[in-house]
């Protein structure tokens, strides 16, 4: 029986979620996209569903959510959890407002608890404010993201901007105060009128407090939470011999193509690192504007390389490499990029390759979608919230999608050549 289906706004999110239960021991199955009508979904304890609708228009994203639901419905499922990013990553317009006001309708939900907290990756949240390590997320570097520059820390204020529903706050006082009084307090609050409460929670612990004998139909949030509900749900089940299979990574000296096209400072320190280590290309829209003529460029480079090795292709500047590259591309930039390296990736798995190593949500999302992969085994993280996928197939291709934010500065060099 599938205990929570987890909708994810990218595909990352989502492999961070598919991770997340996979370490309380529950059989995750991950899909890609908006799952086919009439499709069925194998035995599992949760689901996780990757959709790109981070950053798309709000009706669009709802329009996914929506189907995905019904989908979900059919396969039996009666609880979810809407996953977003741990920075909140959305713009006045949306997606999480619209989509938080969509699931509570879908879902009956009398409200909607927000927690993006994710202590694992340094995520925490306190007086509605969030946090991304010792800083503020406006004083962080997500300020200047490409998409979705995140510049106020206040999720109650930046999420009323993408909703007319309320939005109240669960501090951090009443989590502590234990299960009960948050119980109490969220009540309260829904009594009044309160759709979404943007929950305070600094570890661990105060998410299995949020989490513990939840029975609304809908959370959303972080990993954290995920992961919080995935303890609670891992001790009412029985254990299992895993029999969805536990793949790691496939064997390096099959060359791994690295495609990096997150732009935030982790992966650049990444890609700076990883290029002292193997072969690398730099795709730069200042030099080349034609998004052809770059997809060409890199296929030829690519096939020049000693295909057992690894090597790294990548978009990814600073805000000023990339102010550059706009003047000569256009305002489309991050978007015709993305399918520059989709492409780019294409061509490789044509030519034979079967490691992809891929740097940034968005970025994951075109090449995923470009590949036609639709469903994958969840394995053996690399780094915390960064599992190995291996796509159901005959020929099984190992995908490792980064999201931006997320491993260490050897990351690249070393999840290429281990
Ligand atoms: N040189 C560039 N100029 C402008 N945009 C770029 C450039 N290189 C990459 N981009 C775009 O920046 C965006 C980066 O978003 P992506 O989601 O891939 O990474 P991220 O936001 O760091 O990762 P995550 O969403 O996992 O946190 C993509 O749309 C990508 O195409
Ligand atoms: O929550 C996070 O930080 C990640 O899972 C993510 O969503 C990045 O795209």
């Amino acid at each position: 029986m599938t205990h929570i289906a987890v909708i994810a706004d990218d595909y990352t999110g989502g492999t961070d979620a598919a991770a997340a239960l996979r370490r309380s021991g529950l059989r995750v199955v991950m899909l890609f996209g908006v799952p086919a009508p009439g499709s069925t979904l194998q035995e599992c304890d949760a689901v996780v569903v990757g959709i790109k609708f981070r950053s798309i228009a709000s009706a669009e994203a709802c329009e996914y959510v929506e189907r995905t639901v019904a989908w979900l419905r059919e396969n039996g499922v009666t609880r979810y959890f809407y996953k977003y990013c741990s920075t909140f990553d959305s713009t006045p317009a949306g997606n999480i407002g619209p989509v938080c006001d969509l699931l509570s309708t879908l879902t009956g939900a009398r409200y909607t608890i927000v927690c993006p907290a994710t202590p694992l990756h340094l995520r925490t949240t306190y007086l509605g404010h969030l946090f991304v390590g010792d800083k503020l997320l406006s004083d962080s570097p997500m300020r200047t993201h490409p998409l979705t520059p995140m510049t106020d820390s206040n999720l109650v204020r930046w999420l009323s901007l993408q909703t007319n529903s309320m939005v109240g706050s669960l501090p951090l006082s009443v989590v502590r105060a234990g299960h009960e009084a948050v119980i109490e307090r969220v009540n309260s609050l829904a009594g009044q009128g309160v759709r979404h409460i943007v929950a305070d929670a600094t570890d661990n612990s105060d998410l299995d407090t949020i989490a513990a004998g939840h029975d609304e139909a809908l959370m959303t949030g972080g990993a954290g939470l995920v992961e919080a509900l995935g303890r609670a749900l891992g001790v009412s089940l029985p254990a299992h011999e895993q029999p969805l299979g536990r793949p790691g990574a496939s064997d390096a000296s099959s060359g791994t193509l690295v495609l990096a096209g997150s732009c935030s400072e982790a992966t650049l320190e990444q890609v700076r690192r990883a290029r002292l280590a193997m072969p690398a290309l730099q795709l730069d829209p200042g030099d080349i504007s034609d998004a052809v003529t770059l997809v060409d460029t890199a296929v030829a480079w690519n096939e020049a390389q000693d295909q057992t090795r690894p090597r790294l292709i990548y978009t990814s500047a600073d805000a000023e490499g990339r102010r550059r590259g706009a003047i000569a591309m256009g305002p489309d930039t991050p978007q015709i990029l993305e399918q520059v390296l989709a492409r780019i990736a294409l061509r490789a798995v044509e030519r034979g390759t079967r490691r992809i190593v891929v740097a940034g949500g968005e970025t994951s999302g075109a090449v995923v979608a470009e590949l036609g992969v639709q469903q994958v085994l969840v394995g053996d993280e690399a780094a915390p919230g960064v599992p190995w996928c291996t796509t159901v197939s005959s020929d099984p291709i190992s995908l490792l999608l980064k999201s931006g934010n997320f491993g260490g500065p050897d990351f690249l060099t070393e999840t290429a050549s281990a």
